[in-house]
């Protein structure tokens, strides 16, 4: 269980976006708060659309240049201005993107994986690493289009485990993974957590998060509706606040979910 004594490496609060689009404001995100310590996995869960890539883009500051924020935004107790966001983006705070196009096309995947990896022991580290995430080590000599989805997913868990990135966010990492390679891919982020840094995980894997978080943070249209600890999601979710958030843990065929029969 976290213990409320560890040291706070992400605040957000009362985070809003609007984007100006051809003289119309369109509300994107209303209020989203986001809180994670050291040795903490948040994870953040809910439907399509609910802002949760939004808010990842935002923590490291790549958002679309129509965008206004509003709302406070911490990082260990220091406002993340641009500038701060640019010094620490790719050092201290890693994203791990949901969409994987974010690799340079012309240079091969070792040699963009290497560039997280320390001096020392580059060669050994790499391959450890490529090992981890259950890559061979002939990817290290490929180009990112020669990846399928999958294995690009890995690359990037491999740059995040090769990182001394102290906050990791993962939006869907696990996305489209067999179970054996869900459970490995979250394992790794687990043991990241637990030495220390912080992980935000984004994903639709509810049991995941389950598995892996300490907490989970539940988002719909653009707020938050339920922070709760992880453990709150048993039973028949009577320990869950919102009926937003026991309806998505009660709608998991596991939990005794029949779906109405389309043919009727
Ligand atoms: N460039 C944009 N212009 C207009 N609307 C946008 C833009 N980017 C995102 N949105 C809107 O912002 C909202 C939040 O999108 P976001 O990608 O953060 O959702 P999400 O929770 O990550 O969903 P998913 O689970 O499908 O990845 C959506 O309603 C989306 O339509
Ligand atoms: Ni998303």
């Amino acid at each position: 269980m976290m213990t409320r004594t560890k040291t706070v490496l992400l605040e957000v609060k009362d985070f809003s976006m609007t984007l100006k689009q051809s003289g119309r404001t369109l509300n994107i995100i209303r209020s989203l708060d986001l809180t994670v310590h050291k040795q903490e996995m948040v994870a953040i869960i809910g439907a399509s659309g609910a802002g949760k890539s939004i808010l990842a883009d935002a923590i490291i500051g790549l958002l679309p240049r129509n965008a206004v924020i509003e709302g406070k935004m911490e990082f260990l107790g220091q406002p993340l201005t641009d500038k701060l966001q640019a010094n620490l983006r790719g050092r201290e705070i890693i994203l791990i993107p949901q969409m994987t196009n974010a690799l340079n096309p012309l240079i091969t995947v070792g040699k963009q994986v290497g560039w997280t990896v320390g001096r020392v022991n580059k060669k050994k580290r790499l391959k450890e690493i490529f090992q981890q995430v259950g890559l061979a080590e002939t990817v290290m000599a490929q180009y990112p289009h020669e990846l399928s989805g999958g294995m690009m997913q890995k690359v990037f868990l491999a740059i995040a485990l090769a990182s001394q990135a102290q906050l990791i966010i993962a939006d869907e990492p696990t996305k489209g993974l067999d179970k054996e390679a869900v459970n490995a891919a979250l394992g790794h982020l687990r043991q990241l957590a637990d030495a220390g840094r912080g992980i935000v995980l984004i994903t639709h894997d509810i049991q995941a998060a389950v598995k892996f978080a300490d907490t989970i943070v539940v988002y719909y249209g653009g707020k938050t509706i339920e922070v709760t600890e992880a453990a709150n999601f048993s039973g028949n979710g009577d320990k869950l606040k919102h009926p937003y958030t026991r309806a998505l843990w009660n709608a998991l065929p596991e939990n005794g979910f029949i779906p109405d029969n389309p043919m009727v």
